[in-house]
């Protein structure tokens, strides 16, 4: 089955109900999101819900391939979000571009 949910550190929840954050990237093992399908957003520390979000698209982009065009997606800076990355998937090459909408 396709997953149904994601989780999403707390601190963003704000740019996420705001439509300021429209992608989040993740690593294979997240990978697995379905265009067209709608996914229950929790937070990743209290498992709280707070939105739902409509998969548009999943793409296979590589770290040394992030562009300030992903960044602003992020609403972050390119300095910023390779960092972050860096951090939450230490060694991890392969990343996916996961693009969503509010539902
Ligand atoms: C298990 C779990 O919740 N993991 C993650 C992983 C990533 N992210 C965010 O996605 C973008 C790129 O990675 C950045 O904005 C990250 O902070 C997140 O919020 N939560």
């Amino acid at each position: 089955m396709h997953p149904t949910k994601i989780t999403f550190f707390e601190r963003f929840e704000p740019i996420i109900l705001s439509g300021d954050k429209t992608i989040t990237i993740r690593d294979e093992a997240e990978s697995h999101y379905v265009p067209g399908t709608r996914v229950a957003v929790h937070t990743l520390e209290t498992d709280r819900w707070f939105c739902d979000i409509d998969i548009i698209s999943v793409t296979p982009v590589n770290f040394d391939e992030l562009t300030e065009e992903h960044a602003r997606q992020e609403y972050l800076t390119l300095d910023k979000l390779k960092p972050l990355i860096r951090e939450i998937y230490p060694g991890i090459e392969s990343l996916y571009v996961i693009e969503y909408r509010l539902a």
